[in-house]
């Protein structure tokens, strides 16, 4: 049962909606986490569509970046004058809710503080701190960013050059920009719009470096919004995507700030400049720890947005036969179209499940440090870097592939995908670059092949990494086997290309040590394979978590359509990781063939819910901002509607006929003439 048919529709949407063999509704609650969010959803969106200074004037794509960036700041104003009647203001999921309908993510003048800024001072600064700064940062009396990266590191915190020296006769830090490199470059709305950062800065009391510490500085005056004397701050210009967020750059000249104002929560510098170290050395880093794990929800929802967009578009438009005579087909009837799109949207699904698990570990690590308690934080340190480079990989491959699986209208901005990509993107670099991630992760699974290599382990694993410390059930691939309908030998088909990928990594690493290169040096010549690794150990941890939840569901016919989805998403894997499968004869080419018969066979079954499975997402037609993705399948008359809106269409002038009209035009006038004999 498909909700959302209605009449007035494109009928050939409302065809596909109708062959639905589940109830989207209850696919909903699912993906919303319970049937109430599910309706507060729907009634936040409501009240959205009902404020019109909450719109936008015109599409965005039409604004300059100028342009955009007021309408940016004109909405969050709107949006913070409505919160109170519109959503529960103090639930920040109904925040995030309210904002990202009203925004977008393209990003506004409090996008970072409103992410960042109240889990990073709940995360570092004492009860003192907390109780003068969080108030003023949750009542928006303050506008603060997150400024870690600088011109010339990004990766390597160890090398940040920004300097807090610890002053014992002023009790002041002094916070200064020593280099060119040292410029901080890139923390989001530090360009135009925040008047306070929480900065990472190397500590130095009585001439020692301490490393990176967090400072609360204050940039802006309050009331002009001018930089405060020693501060040089500006916009570091257009991007590859979110340019309605300001990035910026910003430059200490010897500022002098309180000794109070580092935040004190975990390491602590005394008056007289005693430093006390933390429990954990990497506390420091939380934010980012923070900001991976729920970045898994927001790539799913990204992935999941880009298939709704490609699947509608694909059941309206029509284009050639299959069957010579018939007439031209859905191009979602096309094998190769169904091979570009669902495969996207049940990786969409499958990170969503692993993002609601990492989500809620993430939180439990939070909770655990605040009491003390830092047993978890390596494992979720490890298990978020990895999944955060895998899966924004694989969203933003999965964009594009949707984007291209729309043809040429898929390359018009009116079908909301290059916006999408170019933003979702994005996910690759910041909060820690993609190969970079991976290598963190695989620093974790070397301990684990180190312990595996050498009697087990020392105490008891993470449940995260348990399988390798299993013995294989079989030394060959299983998957071939008709009663495996829990999906264990895929499974374990996994977990044996994961622990060959990490045991080849160590053995390798191990063996170039034996043979003289230093750590360094041995980790850099195996680092591919260390990568590997990694994506094989994210792999395997996707698919459980996929397994898991599928195996939750009480309403029948929606599990049998997620069933199908998850064997989907593990035969897509299956063929996409063969060449490590067969390397080592653990698995067969009949068992390949057999892989990619389930896929197709698969894709053929899930093909009449294709449509509905996107509708369960309940997206509005403003958070999809595409005339391709319209839930009301009306696509070409508002292509039509939408290009006329273009300010190039508002009147007949000729662009080469106001060229002509001035010196230069005259010029090339004459130049054309005399060139082509005019
Ligand atoms: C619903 C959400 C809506 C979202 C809307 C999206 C909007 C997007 C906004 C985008 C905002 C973006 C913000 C940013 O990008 S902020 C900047 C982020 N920067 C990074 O991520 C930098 C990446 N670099 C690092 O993280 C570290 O430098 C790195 C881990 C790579 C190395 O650190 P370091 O050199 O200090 O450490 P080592 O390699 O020597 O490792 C030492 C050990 O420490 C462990 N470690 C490292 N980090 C952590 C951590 N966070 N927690 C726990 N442990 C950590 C590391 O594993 C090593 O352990 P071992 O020695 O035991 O192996
Ligand atoms: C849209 C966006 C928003 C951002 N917002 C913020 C923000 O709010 N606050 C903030 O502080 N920062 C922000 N950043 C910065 C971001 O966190 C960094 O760009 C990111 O961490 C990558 O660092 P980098 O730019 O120094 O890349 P580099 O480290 O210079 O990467 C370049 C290449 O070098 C490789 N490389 C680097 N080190 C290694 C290594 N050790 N081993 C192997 N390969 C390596 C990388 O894999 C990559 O291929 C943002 C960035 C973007 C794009």
């Amino acid at each position: 049962m498909n909700r959302y048919i209605q009449v007035g529709d494109n009928t050939n949407i409302t065809e596909e909606r109708q062959k639905a063999t589940f109830d989207t509704e209850v696919l909903g609650s699912i993906i919303y986490e319970g049937q109430e969010r599910l309706n507060r959803r729907r009634e936040i969106a409501k009240y959205v569509e009902e404020h019109q200074d909450l719109h936008d004037p015109k599409p965005r794509a039409f604004m300059t970046r100028l342009e955009a960036i007021e309408n940016a700041s004109r909405k969050i104003i709107a949006l913070k004058k409505h919160a109170e009647q519109a959503i529960n203001a103090s639930d920040p999921s109904e925040n995030y809710l309210f904002q990202s309908f009203v925004m977008g993510g393209e990003g506004h003048p409090i996008a970072l503080h409103d992410l960042l800024t109240a889990p990073v001072l709940l995360a570092n600064c004492d009860d003192e701190q907390l109780d003068l700064w969080l108030p003023k940062a949750l009542n928006y009396e303050l506008n603060a960013t997150y400024a870690q990266t600088e011109l010339g590191h990004g990766t390597n915190l160890k090398d940040l050059e920004t300097t807090a020296t610890y002053d014992t006769k002023t009790e002041e830090f002094i916070l200064n920009s020593p280099t060119i490199t040292s410029l901080k470059w890139w923390p989001g709305n530090l360009g135009k719009s925040c008047d306070h950062v929480v900065l990472q800065a190397q500590l130095y009391i009585h001439g020692k470096c301490y490393g990176a510490h967090l400072f609360w500085v204050q940039i802006r005056d309050l009331n002009t919004h001018k930089p405060l004397p020693g501060i040089t701050v500006g916009d570091i210009g257009p991007k590859f995507g979110m340019n309605t967020n300001d990035n910026g750059f910003l430059k200490f000249d010897h500022v002098k700030i309180p000794r109070r104002h580092m935040m004190m929560k975990h390491a602590q510098v005394d008056p007289d400049g005693t430093y006390h170290a933390p429990i954990h050395a990497k506390l420091g880093y939380s934010s980012m720890l923070y900001l991976r794990s729920i970045l898994l929800g927001l790539f799913a929802m990204n992935l999941a947005q880009s298939a709704a967009v490609a699947i509608r578009y694909s059941v309206i438009r029509r284009q050639g036969e299959i069957v010579p005579g018939e007439g031209e087909v859905k191009i979602l009837d096309y094998q190769t179209q169904q091979h570009r799109l669902l495969p996207q949207l049940a990786r969409a699904f499958a990170f969503l499940a692993t993002g609601k698990f990492i989500r809620e570990m993430c939180f439990k690590v939070m909770q655990d440090i605040r009491s003390g308690e830092v047993g978890l934080l390596a494992d979720l340190h490890a298990i978020s870097c990895g999944l955060k480079a895998t899966c924004s990989f694989q969203m933003a491959l999965g964009i594009e592939q949707c984007r291209m699986a729309c043809g040429g209208h898929g390359y018009s901005l009116a079908s909301g995908l290059p916006q999408l990509y170019s933003l979702a993107v994005g996910g690759c670099t910041y909060e820690g670059e993609n190969m970079v991630m991976l290598l963190q992760l695989a620093r974790y699974l070397m301990k684990v092949a180190n312990d595996v290599r050498n009697g087990g382990p020392k105490e008891e694993p993470s449940e995260i990494v348990q399988y390798y410390f299993r013995p294989a059930k079989s030394t060959t691939c299983l998957i071939d086997q008709a009663y495996d309908t829990n999906h264990q030998y895929v499974l374990d088909t996994f977990e044996h290309a994961s622990k060959r990928a990490t045991l080849a990594a160590y053995d390798k690493l191990q063996g170039l040590k034996q043979k003289g290169l230093s750590n360094e040096q041995a980790w850099n010549e195996t680092a591919v394979e260390l990568c590997k690794a990694s994506r094989a150990h994210c792999r395997t941890f996707i698919a459980r978590m996929f397994v898991e939840q599928v195996q939750q569901i009480a309403d029948l016919p929606v599990k049998n359509v997620m069933n199908d989805l998850l064997e989907l998403y593990l035969f897509y894997e299956i063929t996409e990781a063969a060449t490590t499968l067969m390397e080592d004869g653990y698995m067969r080419g009949q068992q390949l063939r057999f892989a990619r018969h389930k896929v197709y066979s698969l894709l053929e079954k899930i093909r009449p819910n294709a449509v509905s499975l996107v509708d369960s997402f309940d997206f509005t037609d403003r958070q999809l901002e595409s005339v391709l993705g319209r839930r009301d399948g009306h696509v070409y008359e508002n292509l039509l509607a939408w290009a006329q809106s273009s300010p190039l269409n508002k009147d007949d002038i000729d662009c080469i006929y106001s060229f002509f009209t001035n010196d230069l035009g005259n010029f090339m006038l004459i130049f054309y003439r005399y060139q082509y004999s005019l």
